[in-house]
C-alpha cells in the first residue's frame, strides 16, 4: 500500500548544504560541506561530533540564522530558502530554539520571558497570551516560578523557561543546541526528560546537538555522526547488530547496548516533582 505524500514527506529536508566561514587571514573554512539529511515529524534527532565538527552549524542553517551558501532548507514543506524576510519570520514560529546558556532576557519575569515570542508576533489578546503562558510553565513544571527573575533561578530552571519560551508560539520542532552542556547530571537527567516528555506527549519534533553521548542514549531515536562538516553516518539507535562506521558510533552503539546503571525510578527520588501536563 502507497503512504500518503503528506505523510511520507518528512519534517525537515536538507538538501546539498554548503557553508563556509571567511578567516581573518582571508582563507575561507568550510564548517558544513555537503549535507543532505530529512528528520521525520515527531522524531527525536541526535547530531553528534567532535568539537569543531560544524554541528551547531548545521542545526542553524535550519532556521536560516546562519543562510547556507549553497543548497536548500525545506521545513513542513516550505523552502525557507525561498521565503522573504516577513513570509521566514513567520515560518520561523513552527520552529522553536533552545541554546545552552539559555539566553533569557534578564530584566524580564519568567512569565514575560515566555510571554515574549507571542507580544512579538501581536496576534494573541492579553487573555490569551496569559493562557498560553501558563499552559506552556505547567508543560515544564514551574507555575509556581512566574514572578520570578532569571537570575533567582537555578540553571535547570532556566532551561526550562527557555523551553516553555520556546513553545509558546506552539512550534512543530525544537532545535536544541547543547541545552545541557552548562548542567550537572543530575538537572541534565530532568532537563532530558522535560524534552522527552514534550517529543512524546506533544508531539513536538526534536533536533538535538550534543557532545554528551548519554543524551543521545536517553532522548535520541536517531543520530547522524558529523565529522569535518560532513555527515559520516546516519543510523537509528533501535537498530541492533550493525558495526557503525565512526569512533563515536561505535561508541554510542556500546552505550545504547549496555546503559548506565542510574535509571529513572533511582533519578526520580532526587528530582523536583513531576511537571503537570497541559
Ligand atoms: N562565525 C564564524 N566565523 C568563523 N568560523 C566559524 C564561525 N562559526 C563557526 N566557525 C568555525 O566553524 C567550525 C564549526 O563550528 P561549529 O560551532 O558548527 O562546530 P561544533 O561542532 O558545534 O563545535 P562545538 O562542539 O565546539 O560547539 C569551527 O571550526 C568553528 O571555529
Amino acid at each position: 500500500m502507497s503512504v500518503p505524500e503528506t505523510l511520507a514527506a518528512p519534517l525537515i529536508r536538507l538538501d546539498g548544504l554548503f557553508k563556509s566561514y571567511r578567516l581573518p587571514t582571508g582563507d575561507s573554512f568550510d564548517a558544513v560541506h555537503d549535507v543532505s539529511l530529512q528528520v521525520r515529524r515527531g522524531d527525536a534527532f541526535g547530531i553528534v561530533g567532535q568539537s569543531g565538527a560544524g554541528k551547531s552549524t548545521l542545526l542553524r542553517l535550519v532556521n536560516l540564522l546562519e543562510r547556507p551558501d549553497r543548497g536548500r532548507v525545506e521545513v513542513e514543506g516550505r523552502e525557507l530558502t525561498a521565503l522573504g524576510k516577513r513570509e521566514l519570520r513567520l515560518a520561523r514560529q513552527s520552529i522553536g530554539m533552545i541554546f545552552q546558556q539559555f539566553n533569557l532576557l534578564q530584566n524580564a519575569t519568567v512569565f514575560d520571558n515566555v510571554a515574549f515570542p507571542l507580544r512579538l508576533h501581536g496576534s494573541r489578546s492579553r487573555a490569551e497570551i496569559a493562557a498560553r503562558v501558563a499552559e506552556c510553565l505547567a508543560i515544564v513544571g514551574l507555575n509556581d516560578k512566574r514572578d520570578s527573575y532569571p537570575a533567582q533561578l537555578s540553571g535547570g530552571q532556566k532551561q526550562r523557561v527557555a523551553i516553555a519560551r520556546a513553545l509558546a508560539p506552539n512550534p512543530s520542532v525544537l532545535l536544541c543546541d547543547e541545552p545541557t552542556s552548562a548542567l550537572d547530571a543530575d538537572t541534565t537527567r530532568q532537563v532530558l526528560r522535560t524534552l522527552a516528555d514534550i517529543n512524546t506527549r506533544l508531539g513536538v519534533t526534536i533536533v538535538i546537538v550534543t557532545h554528551e553521548l548519554e543524551v543521545v542514549r536517553f532522548l535520541c531515536r536517531q543520530v547522524a555522526v558529523v565529522e569535518r562538516g560532513a555527515v559520516a553516518e546516519q543510523f537509528a539507535l533501535a537498530e541492533r547488530g550493525v558495526r557503525r562506521r565512526t569512533s563515536l558510533g561505535r561508541a554510542l552503539q556500546r552505550l545504547v547496548d549496555h546503559p548506565p546503571e542510574v535509571d529513572d525510578a533511582d533519578a526520580a527520588a532526587t528530582e523536583e516533582p513531576e511537571p503537570v501536563h497541559a
